[in-house]
């Protein structure tokens, strides 16, 4: 059984410690000492909120769900110390630079940096924007006003431009936009929308390329302890994790 170290023991922390079956959480790291020992205590591990010592507990693998700065902190000592990392705060990975180096970090020590499609559907074939390069790659999300801690009255918007800068703005809420860029191989547009009237996160996927046009919608229950997070973003790891050594690969 796969053995992780789990970065981040917040809401999708515990949906994964909830539903390790196939996977064997050795040690649980958080800043918050509380929520480390809480999530230890669930999943039989040990709570660290020192990452050095963290670090020297027997696993393979990092899952990363803390945030983008946890990322840029901890995920080039992660792939240093010879483990994949999962990193679901992808924000992190829009900074150019910092992406290059790890991804050259990767590289040097033979080890992987894995994205999980997190809360969208279509990564697996968004890809082949790196052979056939999209005219057009649009993310408009629509979430209700409290999963961004706000107050609105009607339906906003609240960011239009980039990805890269969008993610800047809300690095707990546009994660995504970041994954489809580096799907796709190049940077998303993004529309970020405030709406009083709706439950769900609403991603909407926009494509047009030689290969025709693609429209995808995913309307997600936000996760319990976090509305800003849909619950398929930890459904998306648990998935990860679940295939990592299947010998059956299904998707691009
Ligand atoms: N790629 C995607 O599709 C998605 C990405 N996300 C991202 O996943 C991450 C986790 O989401 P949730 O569990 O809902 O967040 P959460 O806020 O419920 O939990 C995050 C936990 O990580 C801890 N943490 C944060 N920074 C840390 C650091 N530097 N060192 C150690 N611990 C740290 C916090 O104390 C907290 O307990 C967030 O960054 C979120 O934005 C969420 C949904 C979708
Ligand atoms: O969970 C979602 O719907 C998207 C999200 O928060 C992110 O990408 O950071």
């Amino acid at each position: 059984m796969i053995k992780i170290g789990l970065l981040g023991c917040g809401n999708v922390g515990r949906i994964i410690a909830a539903h390790a079956e196939s996977i064997q959480i050795v040690a649980v790291f958080d800043i918050i000492p509380g929520r480390a020992e809480e999530l230890a205590a669930l999943c039989h591990a040990r709570a660290y909120t020192d990452f050095d010592a963290f670090m020297q507990e027997d696993f393979s693998i990092v899952v990363e769900a803390a945030s983008v700065d946890a990322v840029r902190r901890y995920a080039e000592a992660v792939l240093r110390s010879g483990r994949d990392i999962v990193v679901l705060s992808v924000g992190a990975l829009a900074d150019v630079e910092f992406r290059e180096r790890l991804i050259e970090v990767a590289g040097e020590v033979g080890k992987k940096i894995r994205i999980p499609s997190g809360a969208i559907i279509g990564l697996d074939n968004l890809k082949i924007g790196q052979i056939s390069p999209p005219e057009k790659l649009l993310l408009r999300t629509t979430k209700p006003p409290a999963s961004l801690g706000m107050a609105a009255g009607t339906r906003t918007e609240i960011f239009k431009g980039l990805a890269h800068d969008c993610i800047k703005l809300y690095p707990k809420n546009i994660n995504v936009a970041v994954a489809l860029g580096l799907a796709a191989g190049r940077d998303a547009d993004v529309e970020l929308w405030v709406d009083p009237g709706i439950e769900r996160n609403i991603h909407e996927i926009f494509a047009e390329g030689d290969f025709g046009d693609i429209y995808v919608r995913v309307r997600n229950v936000p996760s319990p302890d976090n509305p800003a997070t849909s619950y398929m973003a930890a459904l998306s790891i648990l998935t990860l994790l679940k295939n990592l050594e299947n010998p059956l690969v299904v998707g691009t």
